[in-house]
């Protein structure tokens, strides 16, 4: 029999992957010794001689410096590589499963179309779990009756989904997926005549439903308010006739809003989510969904739960996390947005405490979010209002033995009715510890990564898991626009983190491992990446326009030294891209959205971040928008670029660009005529306009609406003449 003795979860150490890791990193950490050694000690020369100018020597060696910092953190990532697989068929019997609440967030049907949406609740609905051990809460940030409709619509149409796709075991939880299914997904059934009929139903309910979303968006924009009182409503049976035992509870929830309070983003919007449900659901679990994430595998759920139901390791873990993939990336994914690159290196995190919360996909503890875990039984009530709230059930609630307070029939009383408008008004935060020490930190706009590292540092662990069939898919932004203004969102965010307290090469080392705060180092300073790439991509040309040599010949054996440095990256990418099973082509989308991201969101991010510690910006958090623009959706299914991008975030690149090209094309004579010493330097340039060369064709080939508008091009050109020229006084005289 299987049983106890067959283990629900496995871990595996990747041998192959770390022995190579490591390898790399040994030999490469020799490469850069050599490049400093060279590196000062040319310096001292200089000092002394006073041959060579300083300044542009110094610039160098700091972008080196750099870049050398974040390769170190980023070896954190490759030290103990793991690969985690579950066992969902051995889970007990359902009357085992703990409840779970799953929280989908929305904030704009405008931007974020009722139908995606609604699909994603309905999804959720539909996992295969046990429904009355399922509660599903939609948070609408738009406090939209456009949104509150749809989701009535929703229930309507959940109601036969549900046990349909529970009747007939479907493999798809997620309607408008299963219905636009291209390979039989069904074949189980396909011969039964019921079966059939059925399948026949469901698909005029859907499209009745959709045909009723539409209608009901018409006022999308216009319904969204940001000034209204809490909207609460417990989806029931009025009339009585479907049995209600079948359903998960469906509730909507639209928090308070007033101008003048601050409403902290996603974060704020799940801390409501969290204290809404503890008193109507109080699963032990809750699962976080994007608006635009529908569950793509019924099991997940289940997934999570080999861990969970696992006594030797579930009371350290308190997350579950899955990756976010995409269904509408093309075959050239030229905006990076498989985010195969996080995924590749995550499997180190493992190895070590865990990885981060992602935002969304993911299954966690009630008691790591509240930190309840430490409380004592005796604790005094006042104490815990001050922490909670003055919701006194609130905090009854945070009591294993809770019972909450909604009725069989799901309609609330006035008693309970009263308790969630308190618990969803914006002013219950104040005074009390929710954003601070409860719940979902406010402290950035990446509300997930600041509270993923303040619970690793309390000791918790997570865990990540990556089965074959994504269990959750979402849109991943197809043009150039959103990818670089998410990208800038997520940096600066990270960015507020760097500069403060919660820097983790301060916070983290005294409370967790080097090897851990390394990694949360890595992520939170990434956007250093732009002080080396500025340096890089003006320094080196503009001192070879003016003969001014900062690399070692070809012929010093320094120069394996430097090639090493710059090539042996290069090879382990290709390593890793191809062991994961990614196109060839990926290393060069990869490095172009590296340049693209360190020239412009990281820049962008950290001046924000700087402006805002001196009081002169404010955080805000932009949505990216779920809309398909036809046109842009068809270049990027071609893998053309399209550069109908804000001036501000494409005309730094630009600028670089055509800095890099002239200055090359200027520095040819010099380049032939001493070859040995102006070989490493060139190349550099080289290897920029080469690898960048859709800037070249976007500024100066296409003649298409992608293109890069003639306006930014000229802009451009200014802006290289004036760097080229404040660059050639401020080095060189
Ligand atoms: O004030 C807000 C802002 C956003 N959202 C919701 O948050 C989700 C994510 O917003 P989106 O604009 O799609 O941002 P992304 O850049 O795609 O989100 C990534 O980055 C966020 C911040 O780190 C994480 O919360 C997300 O889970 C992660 O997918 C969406 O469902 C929004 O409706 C709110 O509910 N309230
Ligand atoms: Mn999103």
């Amino acid at each position: 029999m299987d049983g106890p003795s067959l283990p629900l979860n496995v871990r595996r150490l990747l041998t192959t992957n770390l022995l190579v890791n490591r390898l790399h990193m040994f030999v490469n950490g020799i490469a850069i010794l050599a490049l400093f050694h060279y590196r000062v000690s040319t310096l001292v020369r200089a000092f002394k001689t006073r041959e060579t100018p300083l300044l542009p020597y110094l610039i160098v060696l700091v972008s080196e410096i750099v870049l050398t910092f974040l390769w170190v953190l980023h070896q954190a990532y490759k030290w103990r590589p793991v690969k985690l697989e579950v066992y969902p068929e051995r889970l007990p019997g359902d009357e085992t499963l703990p409840p779970v609440d799953v929280f989908v967030c929305t904030a704009d049907p405008s931007k974020e179309p009722s139908l995606g949406v609604m699909n994603t609740v309905i999804s959720a609905m539909a996992l295969d779990y046990p429904p009355d051990k399922l509660a599903v809460y939609l948070q609408d940030d738009g406090g939209s009756y456009v949104t509150l409709n749809a989701v009535r619509e929703a229930w309507k149409f959940a109601r036969f989904w549900v046990p349909f796709r529970r009747k007939y075991e479907l493999k798809f939880p997620c309607p408008v997926a299963y219905l636009s299914a291209e390979e039989s997904v069904d074949e189980k059934f396909i011969g039964s005549s019921g079966f059939a009929a059925e399948k026949k139903i469901i698909e005029k309910r859907y499209a009745e439903f959709q045909e009723a979303l539409e209608k009901n968006s018409v006022n999308a924009s216009a319904s969204v308010s940001r000034d209204h009182p809490p909207v609460i409503e417990v989806m029931t049976d009025e009339n009585g006739d479907s049995n209600l035992k079948e359903l998960p509870l469906l509730v909507y929830v639209a928090r308070e809003k007033r101008p003048a309070h601050p409403h902290h983003f996603k974060g704020g919007a799940l801390n409501v989510l969290l204290r809404v449900s503890a008193v109507i659901s109080n699963a032990p679990y809750f699962m976080v969904l994007d608006c635009d994430m529908y569950c793509n595998d019924p099991s997940s759920v289940r997934q999570t739960m080999c861990f969970y139901l696992d006594p030797k390791v579930s009371p350290q873990i308190a997350w579950v996390q899955f990756p976010q993939k995409f269904r509408n990336l093309s075959e050239h994914d030229i905006y990076g947005g498989s985010l195969h690159h996080l995924y590749r290196i995550r499997q180190g995190l493992d190895g070590l405490r865990g990885p981060q919360i992602y935002g969304c996909n993911f299954v966690m503890t009630r008691e790591a979010i509240y930190g309840t875990d430490k409380i004592q039984k005796e604790i005094d009530l006042n104490q815990l209002k001050k922490s909670f709230g003055s919701s006194n059930e609130f905090i009854k609630s945070i009591y294993k033995n809770y019972k909450p307070l909604l009725p069989e029939d799901r309609n609330p009383s006035a008693a309970l009715e009263k308790e969630l408008q308190l618990l969803a008004s914006c002013t219950y935060d104040n005074g009390t510890q929710w954003g601070e020490e409860v719940g979902y930190r406010y402290f950035s706009v990446v509300e997930d990564c600041i509270t993923s590292l303040i619970l690793h540092c309390k000791g918790w662990i997570s865990v990540f898991l990556n089965p074959a069939r994504p269990c959750f898919l979402g849109a991943s932004p197809t043009n150039l626009n959103d990818m670089l203004v998410q990208q800038t969102r997520w940096s600066f965010g990270l960015m507020q983190i760097g500069l403060s307290r919660f820097n983790p090469l301060i916070y983290g080392p005294l409370r967790m491992s080097i090897l851990y705060s390394m990694c949360y180092a890595y992520i939170i300073l990434e956007s250093l990446y732009t002080v080396p790439f500025y340096g890089l991509a003006t320094i080196p040309p503009i001192c070879l326009l003016y003969g001014i040599s900062l690399y070692p010949k070809v012929s010093d054996p320094y120069f394996i030294a430097f090639a090493f440095v710059f090539l042996s990256p290069r090879l382990k990418h290709v390593q890793e891209v191809v062991s994961f099973g990614d196109p060839f082509w990926t290393l060069l989308y990869e490095l172009r959205d590296w340049m693209m991201k360190s020239g412009s969101c990281y820049f962008f991010a950290l001046m924000n971040a700087f402006l805002q510690k001196l009081g002169l910006h404010e955080a805000n958090f932009s949505l990216t928008s779920k809309v398909v623009d036809d046109e842009q959706a068809r270049r990027y299914e071609q893998g053309i670029y399209d550069f109908q991008v804000s001036p501000l975030l494409l005309a730094p690149l630009c600028s670089l660009y055509i800095l890099n090209l002239v200055t090359l094309i200027l520095g040819i004579p010099r380049i032939f005529h001493k070859a040995d010493q102006f070989f490493g330097q060139a190349f550099l340039s080289f290897f920029g306009v080469i690898v960048n060369y859709h800037f070249l064709e976007g500024m100066f080939l296409r003649k298409d609406n992608g293109r890069i508008a003639p306006s930014v091009t000229l802009l451009s050109v200014a802006i290289s003449a004036i760097i080229l020229c404040c660059g050639s006084l401020l080095l060189i005289y």
